[in-house]
C-alpha cells in the first residue's frame, strides 16, 4: 500500500529520535515513508516535497527538526495537510531551541507541536495514526489495542517495586 504518512527530518543526526515514530506507525500497520528535507540546507526540495505530497497520496506529514527549527513550518506554510512538528532535542539548548521554533507559529498556519525528542516522535506515529482513524475503523481498533497493552503493562508493573 502507498505512504499516508510522510516523515521527513532537517538530518540524519534526527533519526535515532525520528525512527520512534516509525516504530509506533509499524506497529500500527499504517504505511509511511521517510525521508531527509532541510528548509535550510535543501530550500527547493523543500518547496516541492510540500507541494507535492497532497497530490501524491499522503495524507499527514510529521516534520522533525531540532536548532533553528524552520522545517514544520515552512511545510505547512506550503500544504493544507496536517503538519506534525517533532522538536529535536539539541545539543546547546536541550530542544527548549527546538520547540518554541516550531510551537510558535503564526495564526494561520498551525503546526500541531509534541514534546521535545523521543516520547514526542512516538507521541507524533500514534498521532498521526489518530488522525488517519477518522475515517478507518480498523485502525480505530488497533489503536485501542494498543492503549489496552500499555495500560496492563502499567498495571503488572507494580510488581516490580521489590
Ligand atoms: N532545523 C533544521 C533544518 C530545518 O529546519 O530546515 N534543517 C536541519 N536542521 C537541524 O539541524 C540540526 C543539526 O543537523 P546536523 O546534525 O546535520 O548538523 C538537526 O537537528 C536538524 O534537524
Amino acid at each position: 500500500m502507498s505512504a499516508l504518512v510522510s516523515i521527513i527530518m532537517g538530518s540524519t543526526s534526527d533519526w535515532p529520535s525520528m525512527k520512534k515514530a516509525c516504530e509506533k506507525l509499524d506497529e500500527l500497520q499504517v504505511p509511511y515513508e521517510k525521508q531527509v528535507v532541510s528548509a535550510h540546507r535543501t530550500p527547493d526540495l523543500m518547496f516541492s516535497f510540500a507541494e507535492q505530497a497532497r497530490s501524491r497520496g499522503i495524507k499527514v506529514i510529521i516534520a522533525g527538526a531540532g536548532g533553528a527549527a524552520h522545517l514544520p513550518g515552512m511545510v505547512a506554510a506550503k500544504t493544507t495537510l496536517p503538519v506534525i512538528g517533532v522538536p529535536i532535542q539539541s545539543k546547546a539548548l536541550n530542544g527548549l531551541d527546538s520547540l518554541l521554533s516550531i510551537a510558535q507559529m503564526p495564526a494561520g498556519v498551525p503546526v500541531a507541536t509534541v514534546a521535545i525528542g523521543d516520547a514526542g516522535a512516538a507521541n507524533a506515529g500514534i498521532l498521526a495514526a489518530q488522525m488517519l482513524s477518522s475515517f478507518d475503523q480498523e485502525l480505530a481498533e488497533r489503536i485501542a489495542e494498543m492503549r489496552k497493552k500499555s495500560e496492563e503493562k502499567v498495571l503488572e508493573s507494580s510488581g516490580d517495586l521489590v
